[in-house]
């Protein structure tokens, strides 16, 4: 709702809706009431819009997208309107997060005042929309086209100060935002309010909006990555040179392509999951909950290792306040982490944050820590000899995490005397950048360990999602079904490039080969070299070259790396690369490498479709996600769907692989496909569609339904 009062001639309408005061239908009402009641009271001469609590309007209420009642009358616009259209001074008075239709509702008002602290941005893009409540009109006439446009797309938040030197607040003030606004309102009663209305003006530099438009189409599109709200916003903004009428009619006529697409529901539901992760359970163990598990307070942190990883998580605790212990056995590798710490660490706090690291070169130096990360090379035996040290140094309490990216968390629980207090939190590559914190529970890991876990990730700022233990957790176990097949497609004809280009054009940042040369094309070998599916000079003795233990198998990987080609540090890998250059080049040497190897195994090359090479890739990732779902390993499939989203550049537009799959693929769709490819190559495993993906084609179901996240 919006609680009506006056203050001798100035009426005030707060906004009260908590968490975050967004418009629902009642709150519109409301604020229309206020409005009305304003107008018609002659002792009222100016208007006061503020929000209660934590902040102004953060936007429309999402929640009544979809259901209908996000355009029950009346709707955002015609608040908006009745804002505007007001015959007395209206003036928003901002703090929190002024976001959306709660921005695009200050930009109605005749004067916008703002606490230092206040934030303002036009989020939507994010949402699959756009600022459809006048927002895409109003914003440029203030700040110019190519302003507008910047910050439409992005859908960046901006600080008070710079709202200010944009002319978008009129002023900032200190102290009781209440009594501040009430005393400016009151110092603009009686002043026409005509020329105060933003809907009035022009866009400055008019005649210039279609040149910045194309000079921002290239990079909208390629940032893009296939969302359509970006460039829609554009379209929306470039209308707004029109009379402001015409500029809303187009402005609604786009909104309403966007609201009706298959992507605005699919980043809806990356919004609410990427919050309901927080929730989080394990499925059969009830006392391992949100709810009831309660965290260990965690003020300082060992990391082992100062390897690339342990260098990155040590950032990230330092720069969410927290005390480090950094531990590595090399100097040298210590006095490089060091340095580039400092570097890293932004100018203005590097002094203060770096005062919070010790460094260490002996593990006794890790025993009063409340918890320790160890982040050294995936490799089993030397975990276990980490875990064993640090079992014997730290004090009981402590909590011994892993970063592992795949391993087992229970054979490494098993050699501390504290199994309990073992769990695993994988973090990607850079830690420091990377939101995703995928944190493991093994067998008797407790329910205060992986609370402490979950709420670790939650102090430095990550987004946390659990999942059950099990080779390559959630997230790898996946990608090892894309990747398997990825490689597949290049005995058959593909180049890494042909697959690069389909996956991006999907909207991945980066496809499988490009990916593979940036982390190193090592990494996977070393890890088939501890398995024993390869070994540094080719297949293991009397082995078959194309199988391993039953299994299709594709060694182009490993010739590769043992050609010396591990990827961007090498200057070569599946592509080459110029010296300094992180551009990928084709390279006629692994084409030719490639040609040979079907050659000598009777491959014929064929043309692969840009949508097969998708398919081969992506389904069976998803299939595995299936399997995962059935084993419990992830509780919910909105859990996968984060992982993806956060973890691995999965586009954010397509709401994650599960989403993908049941909403905008299809279930049926997905198992008919996974069908006739696995017909086509009964010997690749992971093409054999899950037995759960069966079950729900055949009995009907929902994912949703198979967790708790029924409710989005
Ligand atoms: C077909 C034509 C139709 C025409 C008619 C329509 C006319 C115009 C209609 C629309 C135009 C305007 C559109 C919009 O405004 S879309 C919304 C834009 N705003 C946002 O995107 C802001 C989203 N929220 C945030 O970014 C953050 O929540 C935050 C910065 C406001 C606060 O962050 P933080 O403190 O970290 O809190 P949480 O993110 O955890 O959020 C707390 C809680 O609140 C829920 N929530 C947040 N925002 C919204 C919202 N806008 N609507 C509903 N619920 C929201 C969030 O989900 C959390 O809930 P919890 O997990 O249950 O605690």
């Amino acid at each position: 709702m919006a609680e009506y009062s006056t203050l001798g001639s100035v009426a005030v309408l707060q906004v009260n809706n908590p968490p975050v005061n967004s418009f629902s239908h009642h709150v519109r009402q409301a604020l229309v009431d206020g409005l009305e009641r304003a107008q018609r009271d002659p002792a009222v001469r100016s208007i006061v819009i503020m929000g209660k609590g934590r902040t102004f309007p953060a936007g429309a209420d999402i929640r009544e997208f979809g259901s209908g009642a996000a355009v029950k009358m009346p709707n955002l616009l015609m608040v908006l309107q009745a804002v505007d259209t007001c015959q007395k001074p209206v003036v928003s008075a901002i703090h929190g997060t002024a976001l959306g239709g709660g921005f695009e509702l200050a930009l109605a008002s005749h004067y916008r005042l703002a606490v230092p602290s206040a934030r303002m941005g036009l989020p939507e893009v994010h949402l699959g929309i756009l600022p459809g409540a006048g927002g895409t009109q109003r914003l440029p006439r203030v700040v110019g086209v190519k302003t507008a446009i910047q910050m439409i797309t992005s859908g960046q938040h901006i600080k008070a100060q710079q709202a200010l030197s944009l002319g978008i607040v009129d002023k900032i003030v200190q102290g009781d935002l209440l009594k501040e606004a009430v005393s400016f309102a009151r110092s603009v009663e009686g002043r026409p309010v005509e020329d105060r209305r933003i809907s009035q003006k022009t866009v400055p530099e008019a005649d210039k909006v279609d040149e910045v438009v194309e000079a921002a189409r290239k990079t909208i599109l390629r940032k893009a990555r296939g969302a359509i709200a970006p460039m829609t916003c554009v379209q929306a903004i470039q209308a707004s040179v029109l009379p402001f009428e015409a500029g809303m009619a187009r402005e609604a006529e786009l909104m309403a392509f966007l609201m009706t697409s298959w992507q605005a529901p699919a980043q809806q539901y990356a919004f609410f999951s990427e919050r309901e992760v927080r929730r989080w359970s394990h499925p059969r163990d009830k006392r391992i909950n949100f709810k009831t598990a309660k965290p260990r307070v965690v003020k300082s942190v060992g990391v082992v290792g100062a390897g690339t990883m342990g260098m990155g998580i040590t950032i990230n605790l330092l720069q969410a306040g927290l005390k480090v212990v950094m531990l590595e056995v090399n100097k040298k590798q210590l006095d490089k982490a060091v340095n580039t710490i400092k570097k890293t660490l932004s100018q203005k706090s590097a002094s203060q944050k770096m005062s919070q690291l010790t460094t260490a070169m002996d593990y006794s130096q890790l025993r009063d820590v409340d918890i320790v990360i160890e982040a050294v090379f995936e490799n089993m035996r030397l975990k276990k000899e980490v875990f064993r040290k640090l079992d014997a140094v730290t004090k009981p309490q402590t909590i011994l995490a892993s970063n592992t990216s795949g391993l087992n968390i229970d054979e490494i629980a098993a050699v501390t005397k504290r199994p309990d207090k073992v769990v695993g939190t994988h973090f990607f590559a850079p830690a420091n950048v990377m939101r995703l914190l995928e944190n493991i529970y093994g067998r008797q890991t407790s329910p205060e360990t992986v609370a402490t876990a979950m709420q670790l990730g939650v102090t430095i700022g990550k987004v946390g999602v659990l999942v059950g233990n099990c080779p390559g957790f959630v997230g790898n176990r996946m990608l090892g079904s894309y990747t398997a097949e990825a490689v597949f497609l290049l005995e058959e004809g593909a180049e890494p490039q042909d697959v690069d280009r389909a996956i991006e054009e999907f909207g991945f940042p980066m496809g499988p080969f490009r990916m593979g040369d940036l982390s190193g094309t090592d990494i996977g070998w070393k890890g088939r070299i501890a398995k024993g599916l390869t070994t540094e000079h080719g297949p293991p003795p009397a082995t078959p070259a194309l199988y391993r233990r039953g299994n299709r198998y594709c060694p182009l990987p490993d010739m590769l790396c043992m050609k010396g080609r591990l990827g961007q540090k090498t200057g070569a890998g599946w592509y080459r690369y110029e010296p300094g250059s992180r551009t990928a080049l084709p390279d006629p040497v692994v084409l030719q490498m490639i040609q040979d190897y079907r050659q000598e195994h009777g491959f014929k090359k064929r043309t692969i479709s840009s949508q097969e090479i998708v398919e081969r890739c992506l389904y069976p990732l998803i299939n595995e996600g299936f399997h995962i779902l059935d084993e419990g390993i992830a509780a919910r499939s909105l859990d996968i769907d984060v992982i993806y989203l956060f973890g691995y550049g999965w586009p954010r537009h397509t709401g994650g692989p599960m989403y993908y799959a049941e909403r905008v693929i299809g279930l049926e769709k997905l198992l008919c496909s996974l069908e006739t490819y696995s017909a086509r190559y009964p010997d690749h495993a992971h093409l054999q569609p899950s037995p759960l993906l069966r079950n729900m084609v055949a009995k009907g179901g929902s994912l949703a339904a198979l967790g708790t996240d029924s409710k989005l």
